[in-house]
């Protein structure tokens, strides 16, 4: 028997190899003639993201139905974080110095190819890279294999990424440059930027930061990135077409490689199991047990979110005020460039005077949370999202309404988009940056109330677009067809 192996990059994030890793499982689940390899990059100070692949890797090794192995690439030389700009900037050019090891890992699995007297031998048909992994694409180039670009994150943003060399051309001669702030339009009756992805016009401080910072580092990786996306033989989204008609269709143009919706997928069980702290994620279940039904809102700022001590104290007033049931994920802020954010021991110091005591019977505040097992519990009634791409999924496939206060990335656009051309969720902020801006308690407790008791119109989408998101997967399903076109594709490129 001849298996057919797919090789992943991916970037070293929780938003990224989590989607990248169940892109291959789904891959390799519904066509046997599939195996994958995927290529682990390790950051050693990120042990969150550590965790997972260990535990993720075991579980992967063990159970028969996944035919996805993970192959730990040597960790390279530790750059010197003073160097970059942005962690961006950091996080890309680490990427890729491990090109070599790339090239080497795959190169061995080639050579298996030939000569094997095993009773299943293996061909690489193919390398995907996500979002941050471009530079990959030379590798392939090198051993003569396809590659395709795997995309976690929204097509309107890969729409924005494959649109910016054009846009940088209008941001440098419309816009002031600075070493350090964000651009800033010459002429103030600029208020609106076209980007073919979004119907509408984007305010430019809905660009995400690395967009606005024309003179650091990401902003140049950003320009490389998009430029690369078209060398490759398809774009694969998270995302489907039922939520994203407009971007997705912006996309079919005969200049661009083919596009593929293939989502949402999404890590239904992993995520809540690999954690080391299992105790705490045991209570905050427990807690939520004992709540009425869409009773409690759950605020939770993604893998990477972490806000200062004076916005906490902001939202600790303003859960008070609105008096809901509610969950509170909190992270401390990252200790530098590459690192994540952890969990804090003094909270207390924090938080308002008497805030834990005053709330005990309607609040819950923790650090790293079970998102998704959250967001499928019934006492769930409303979510105030970061808006990273994976919780906007999630949080639709389990039909919770979202509030916006988007942190970093792309999210700012993604709450836009959400808000502005979706109707599925309800604005509390757009444009938030943390380090140069407040949200107030009372801005905190008029988004919560239109959230939970106010608009109705936001729920019954988010109903709607529920069942939407589960029949896209389904046979027949717009991203079950989808993923068959390209398995056709991966075999045509093959010569199969
Ligand atoms: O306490 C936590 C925090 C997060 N999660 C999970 O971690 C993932 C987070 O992914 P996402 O919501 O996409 O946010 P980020 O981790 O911030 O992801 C990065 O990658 C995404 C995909 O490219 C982008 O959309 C984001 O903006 C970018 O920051 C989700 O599956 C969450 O369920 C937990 O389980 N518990």
């Amino acid at each position: 028997m001849r298996k057919l192996n797919l090789v992943f990059t991916s970037t070293p994030g929780i938003g990224n190899l989590v989607p990248v890793v169940e892109f291959a499982r789904l891959l390799t689940n519904r066509d046997r003639r599939f195996s994958a390899t995927v290529l682990i990059i390790t950051i050693p100070e990120r042990p969150i993201v550590n965790s997972y692949i260990q535990t993720r890797g075991t579980a992967l090794s063990v159970h028969d139905n996944d035919d996805v192995n993970f192959l730990h690439l040597p960790t390279v030389d530790p750059l010197s974080a003073d160097e970059y700009q942005s962690s961006l900037g950091y996080l890309c050019t680490l990427i890729e110095k491990h090109k070599p090891h790339v090239k080497h890992a795959i190169t061995n699995l080639m050579a298996t190819e030939s000569g094997s007297d095993n009773a299943v031998s293996v061909r690489v048909a193919g390398l995907f890279v996500d979002m941050f992994c471009t530079s990959m694409i030379d590798v392939a180039n090198e051993l003569g294999i396809p590659s395709y670009l795997y995309f976690a994150s929204p097509a309107s943003f890969l729409g924005f990424l494959l649109y910016f060399p054009t846009l940088d051309a209008q941001l440098a001669t419309e816009f002031v440059d600075s070493d350090t702030e964000l651009i800033v339009p010459k002429d103030s009756s600029i208020t609106e930027l076209k980007i073919p992805s979004f119907a509408n016009p984007l305010p430019p401080l809905v660009l995400p930061t690395t967009a606005l910072k024309r003179k650091q580092d990401g902003y140049m990786w950003y320009l490389y990135h998009g430029r690369r996306y078209l060398e490759t033989k398809g774009m694969i989204v998270n995302t489907f077409q039922e939520l994203e008609p407009y971007a997705i269709d912006s996309l079919r143009v005969t200049e661009m490689p083919p596009v593929y919706p293939i989502g949402p997928v999404l890590d239904l069980h992993g995520l809540a199991q690999w954690h080391p702290d299992r105790a705490s994620q045991e209570k905050i279940m427990r807690w939520l047990d004992d709540q009425p039904p869409s009773s409690v809102v759950f605020l939770c700022f993604g893998s990477m979110g972490s806000l200062s001590e004076a916005q906490l104290r902001e939202i600790a007033v303003g859960l008070e005020r609105t008096g809901f049931r509610f969950l509170w994920s909190i992270r401390e802020p990252s200790k530098g460039t590459i690192y994540l954010p952890g969990e804090y021991t003094n909270l207390e110091e924090i938080l308002p005077e008497g805030f834990f005591h005053r709330t005990a019977k309607i609040g819950l505040v923790c650090g790293w949370v079970p998102q998704v097992t959250i967001l499928a519990h019934q006492a769930v009634g409303g979510f105030v999202s970061h808006c990273g791409w994976n919780s906007i999924l999630e949080s639709l496939w389990f039909g919770v309404p979202m509030a916006t206060w988007p942190v970093y990335a792309e999210q700012q656009m993604n709450a836009f988009q959400l808000v502005k051309e979706f109707g599925l969720a309800v604005e509390i902020r757009l444009d938030y940056r943390e380090g140069c801006d407040l949200v107030l308690a009372e801005e905190l407790e008029k988004g919560l109330q239109q959230l939970m008791d106010g608009d109705d119109q936001v729920r019954r989408k988010v109903k709607q677009m529920k069942e939407k998101s589960r029949t896209a997967m389904m046979e027949d399903g717009s991203s079950y067809k989808s993923l068959g076109s390209l398995i056709e594709e991966l075999m045509a490129n093959i010569g199969c």
